[in-house]
């Protein structure tokens, strides 16, 4: 078999390894030779590189502040000949540089690791934790995200008034988070330096369109590789877990509750007393998407139970719209057909590329012809994930060692509405077309968030009004297309 090769091996030749740095922010290349590994290759943004502690010194020097190291290339007509000698004489060469510029193994605290971290609610998550003074270990392939996006981090953090203190710091770990033999031994690594404590599940494949089209890649990406993380994260002592899950668990309710908020104990977690036939006849209508989810929560509550110290808080995520207030953090899809294309990208490019903004019938009686969604500002929803996180640690928390929670609003706003608060904010008007209902779109989604609100003092601070400024400011669009952060 092929020996496993350096971990960004499959990323899109576009990316650009050798980010610069930042006003202000340095990018620091991380080299280690890992035994099964190959040359295990991080970028880690250290805001404390502002610091004058001298242990930290050195990161700032200019051998290790470059932005890429001498490599020994092979001629093509070398690899044909013993093709695995030669790569393992080649890497040995590689990781010298690497190996000098490692700084001595050494105790800096705990970290947090995120799955999807550079995604648009896990960026959003990793700023959240990083303004509360914790580490971050962002897990990410990047197939829906950019490298960029860790630069962006920093400015949001900087912009929000936090400063560079040598306690935030975000490294970002280039694999699948399903891939269980390179997070295995990149938890070993990073255990020299920080104690991982408690992980954010939030990596995913997110659209419902495309569950119903290629079903096999939800159960691939959702849950089979999730059964592969949870074992990574119980081999390595993990106790305590965050796991994003979305309001898709409900499906569609019968046409006489359409309007009904739902709540937390209408589909239970999946367990003994509760069988996947019966939770399907709760949710009516689910889609791939939605049983991958239920999936997991039902995959949470079992790691959970294999354990008596492991804790975890399950969130149903309502719709995650608008933008960092900073403006310099936005959702940045590589994906723009499925996971990338919600409601407010299909908007913008009617406000600023004049593009015709259909919309999808649905909304019950009563509404405005349009389907009804719970918004909630993704500023909102990392908060809400953060307090759950911290909450898993409490003593005095709930008693339950799985919690679940809405992460709703608790209100519904019309898809017709939005589009209008968008206009009001950008003084742009779009474009729009009423068409027939899209498949997999449920007609309403309202959550019930009386239980977070009860039991982790969570409510959302900002409405469609703050979702819409904050949105047109991070893309610039009609009024703030002069703004700075754009
Ligand atoms: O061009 C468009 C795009 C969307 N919509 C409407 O806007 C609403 C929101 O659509 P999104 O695609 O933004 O989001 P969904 O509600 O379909 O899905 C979202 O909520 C789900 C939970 O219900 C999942 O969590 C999923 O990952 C998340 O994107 C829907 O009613 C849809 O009909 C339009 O009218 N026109």
């Amino acid at each position: 078999m092929e020996e496993v090769g350096p971990v960004h091996q499959g990323l899109p030749s576009t990316i650009d390894p050798w980010p610069q740095g930042g006003d202000g922010v340095i990018l620091l290349y991380l080299g280690v030779r890992l035994p099964s590994l190959g040359v295990l290759r991080q970028y880690t943004c250290l805001d404390a590189c502002k610091s004058s502690k001298p242990e930290f010194a050195w990161t700032a020097t200019p051998s290790t502040n470059r932005t890429s190291f001498p490599r020994l290339d092979i001629p093509p007509w070398l690899l044909g000949y013993h093709k695995r000698v030669i790569r393992h004489v080649v890497n040995v060469f590689n990781s010298i540089p690497s190996l000098l510029s490692v700084p001595s193994a050494r105790f800096l605290g705990s970290a947090v690791l995120v799955t999807g971290g550079l995604g648009y609610v896990g960026s959003h998550v990793c700023l959240e934790l990083l303004k509360r003074g914790y580490t971050v270990l962002a897990v990410d392939d990047l197939t829906n995200s950019f490298i960029d996006v860790v630069r962006s981090i920093s400015l949001a953090l900087e912009a929000s008034g936090f400063e560079a203190r040598l306690s935030r710091r975000i490294v970002h770990i280039p694999i699948d988070y399903g891939d269980a033999v390179s997070l295995n031994n990149a938890l070993i690594f990073y255990y020299q330096y920080f104690d991982v404590t408690a992980a954010i599940h939030l990596a995913a494949s997110k659209s419902v369109a495309e569950s119903l089209k290629n079903p096999w890649k939800y159960y691939e990406n959702n849950v089979f590789k999730m059964g592969k993380f949870l074992e990574v994260l119980g081999r390595n002592r993990i106790m305590n877990v965050v796991f994003s899950s979305s309001a898709t668990v409900y499906g569609a309710l019968p046409s006489d509750m359409a309007f009904t908020a739902v709540s937390e104990d209408m589909v239970p977690i999946l367990g003994p007393g509760l069988s996947i036939e019966r939770a399907v006849s709760m949710a009516d209508g689910l889609t791939p998407y939605g049983v991958s989810k239920i999936l997991g929560e039902a995959m949470i509550q079992k790691f959970v139970e294999e354990h008596p110290r492991r804790r975890a808080v399950v969130f149903r995520l309502f719709n995650p719209v608008g933008c960092d207030p900073s403006g310099f953090l936005k959702e940045t899809p590589r994906d723009t057909t499925w996971c990338g294309g919600g409601v407010m990208q299909m908007v913008k490019k009617a406000l600023v590329d004049d593009d015709v903004f259909e919309i999808y019938k649905g909304g019950g009686e009563g509404g405005d012809g349009s389907c009804i969604r719970d918004f909630v500002h993704v500023g909102d929803i990392a908060r809400g994930i953060v307090m759950g996180f911290q909450n898993g640690y409490s003593p005095e928390g709930p008693g339950e060692r799985c919690r679940v929670y809405n992460l709703a609003s608790g209100e519904g706003v019309s898809i017709k509405q939005l589009v209008e608060a968008l206009e009001k904010e950008s003084g742009v008007v779009a474009k729009v077309e009423e068409c027939g209902s899209r498949e997999g779109d449920v007609a309403v989604s309202i959550g019930d968030g009386a239980k977070i609100r009860r039991e982790l003092g969570w409510m959302p601070e900002m409405g469609v009004k703050e979702i819409s400024r904050d949105f047109c400011k991070a893309y610039g669009i009609g009024w703030y297309s002069g703004e700075t952060g754009v």
